[in-house]
């Protein structure tokens, strides 16, 4: 397969500043050509070893709503909601979008990525509850990188505090980067709906600190 990844100029991938106080966070609609995002959409659900993980939750194992896949470079094992996850290599899909992804960040923070988890919500019924992405391994004010190929979903960002709540929708093709204090302020997540939807693949882009042995 071709892909053409670079099919949609920059000067159309304008980002979309989120009207949040305390957050960086800015919205690419179209950071990915409809081309490129339909292939790797299809591409990515064959080739990735998504896995069904499961949590202890309240002494019991709970199967976590959606599939994941953890890739990235070999020094990049995750821990995560009591998982450890070493990491599956890179595909060439994933280096292409994440390739993408650093040059949209490049112009304001030029993080470059060594990880990213990948999120299958198959249907309606699978979702992420709230939480911040602030895990040690991801620094102070971490840049994340987050891609959503098929269907559209709400993304909800919440203030910590005073609990107000901002819903961007995330199309098929596009990147939201989360920089700044966003992680800090505000918890984020994917709701649960009954409509009948189709699946999304996400991706979020990370760059782990390695720890001092
Ligand atoms: O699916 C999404 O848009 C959010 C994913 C997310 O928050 C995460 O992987 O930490
Ligand atoms: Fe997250």
């Amino acid at each position: 397969m071709q892909f053409s990844l670079f099919e949609t100029p920059d000067e159309e991938s304008v980002p979309y500043q989120l009207p949040l106080t305390e957050a960086d966070v800015r919205y690419f609609p179209n950071a990915l050509s409809k081309n490129d995002a339909d292939a790797f959409f299809e591409r990515l659900k064959t080739e990735l070893p998504w896995r069904q993980d499961t949590l202890r939750l309240f002494g019991k194992q709970v199967k976590i709503p959606r599939l994941q896949s953890w890739h990235g470079d070999p020094e990049c094992t995750y821990t995560y909601s009591n998982l450890t996850m070493p990491p599956n290599p890179w595909t060439s899909s994933l280096a292409l979008i994440k390739a993408r992804c650093e040059a949209l960040c490049s112009p304001n923070y030029g993080t470059k990525f060594n990880s990213v988890l990948a999120n299958w919500y198959r249907d309606g019924q699978d979702s992420m509850s709230f939480h911040s992405d602030n895990e040690p391994e991801l620094g102070t004010n971490p840049v994340i990188a987050s891609v959503t190929l098929g269907e559209a979903r709400p993304f909800v960002l919440k203030h910590k505090e005073t609990k107000e709540k901002y819903t961007q929708i995330l199309e098929h093709g596009s990147v939201l980067i989360m920089a700044g204090a966003t992680q800090s302020h505000y918890v984020h997540g994917i709701a649960k709906t009954a409509k009948p939807i189709g699946g999304r693949i996400n991706l979020t882009f990370r760059h782990l600190i390695q720890r001092a042995r």
